[in-house]
């Protein structure tokens, strides 16, 4: 039927794009077509060898035109947890991934990739956003925590988890099997590595207590590779420092701590042309890169990431590929006019394997 098909012509384009790289012969590549091709037409489906998956996750990172941190796609590490089915397992592969890809703050970017969504079997969905994130909470006196995680932590309260209702809760891990009840567990505060902010020299939240989780977490994106879906795949690299400080803290409608950097500073913020949120941003950037630093926790700055994006570009010229992007995303909130990214063009082609949205398993 035109369902096999389709998923025939993925996984040959996949599979010829993937063994050409791999350096595998043409005879190598035409027996693994028509293997394939069997296990379709018989199962409408067909599994990935190890070495396509992790081939394939890394294809897919390559192919991610809004992600500026794409140079060191070869050296993804991919955990194969296909085959884990039971709740208590697949928590103990998110906590082993948390505690692997922070390896003491010296990050490794990882994938753990879970089974595919397979005809006629119980799928598996991570419900969080990011394994680590914060709670938020709307109360009478106005929101506590991140505001992005309105949402979430009501199904989290909804499923019997209680917060300490600070503005720094660490959410619990969320799965789901199938269409079964959802499961929770806290995670483990062993393996979790947090980071204090503070400026090299001004005291700039005051007496306010400001902190971030050391490593970012994807959790809630499908992994496509060969017209196969992975919909629990999350992956984590290190946090580019404006991610934290332009605007997790400094979106009005995230933790907004612009105005209290800034009446810490003592600079004028009752008029623009003070500038007053520039430097205040400024400030709360340099704190961001200065405080994972001191704790020794991967971290880059934008104009670093930057000069590496321009790597990532003339390496994919000489292997012969084009570059794909989304200028709109690849220049950065702080600046983005002193990075080369600003002045020039990418084609938003978009090209598989990749990551994307999907739709969320809870409303
Ligand atoms: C190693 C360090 C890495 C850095 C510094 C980095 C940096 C970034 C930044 C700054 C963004 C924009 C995020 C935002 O504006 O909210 C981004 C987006 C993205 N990155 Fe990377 N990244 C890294 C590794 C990875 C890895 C390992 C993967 C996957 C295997 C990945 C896949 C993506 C994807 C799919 C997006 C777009 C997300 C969306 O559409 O919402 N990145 N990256
Ligand atoms: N540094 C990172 N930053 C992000 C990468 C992808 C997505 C995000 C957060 O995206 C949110 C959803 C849309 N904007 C915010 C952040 C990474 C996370 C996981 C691997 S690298």
């Amino acid at each position: 039927n035109t369902d096999r098909a389709k998923l025939m012509k993925e996984a040959e384009n996949f599979l010829t794009n993937c063994y050409d790289e791999l350096g595998y012969s043409m005879t190598e590549l035409n027996s693994r077509v028509n293997q394939v091709n069997e296990e379709i037409s018989s199962n409408g489906f067909y599994a990935h060898t190890t070495e396509e998956l992790k081939h394939g996750a890394k294809m897919a990172w390559r192919n991610s035109n809004k992600c500026i941190g794409r140079l060191f796609w070869d050296r993804l590490h991919v955990i194969d947890a296909r085959g884990t089915k039971e709740e208590n397992a697949i928590f103990e592969q998110l906590f082993n991934h948390i505690s692997f890809a922070t390896n003491g703050g010296k990050i490794i970017p990882t994938i753990t990739i879970f089974d595919p969504v397979i005809p006629g079997e119980d799928p598996i969905r991570i419900w969080n956003h990011q394994l680590l994130r914060y709670a938020g909470y709307e109360t009478e006196q106005g929101v506590i925590g991140d505001p992005d995680s309105i949402t979430f932590t009501k199904v989290c309260l909804e499923l019997g988890w209680e917060g300490n209702g600070t503005a720094f809760d660490l959410l619990p891990l969320v799965i789901q099997v199938g269409n079964k009840q959802p499961m929770w567990k806290e995670i483990p505060e062993e393996i979790i590595m947090e980071v204090p902010i503070e400026h090299p020299t001004e005291p700039i939240f005051g007496d306010m207590e400001v902190k971030w989780y050391g490593v970012p977490i994807i959790s809630d994106m499908r992994l496509e590779i060969g017209g196969i879906q992975y919909c629990a795949a999350p992956f984590n690299g290190w946090y580019m420092g404006t991610e934290v400080g332009a605007r997790n803290f400094a979106d009005e409608n995230r933790y907004n701590l612009l105005p209290l950097v800034a009446n810490n500073l003592n600079l004028d913020v009752q008029t623009n042309r003070s500038l007053w949120k520039d430097r205040a941003l400024v400030e709360l950037n340099l704190a961001v890169l200065y405080s994972y630093q001191q704790h020794g926790v991967t971290i880059v700055d934008h104009h670093t990431a930057a000069q590496q994006f321009l790597a990532f570009e003339n390496k994919e010229i000489q292997s012969g590929r084009d570059v794909t992007g989304m200028w709109s995303w690849l220049i950065p909130p702080v600046s983005p006019a002193t990075t080369h990214v600003f002045h020039k063009r990418y084609e938003n082609k978009v090209i598989t394997p990749n990551y994307y949205y999907q739709e969320k398993p809870f409303i």
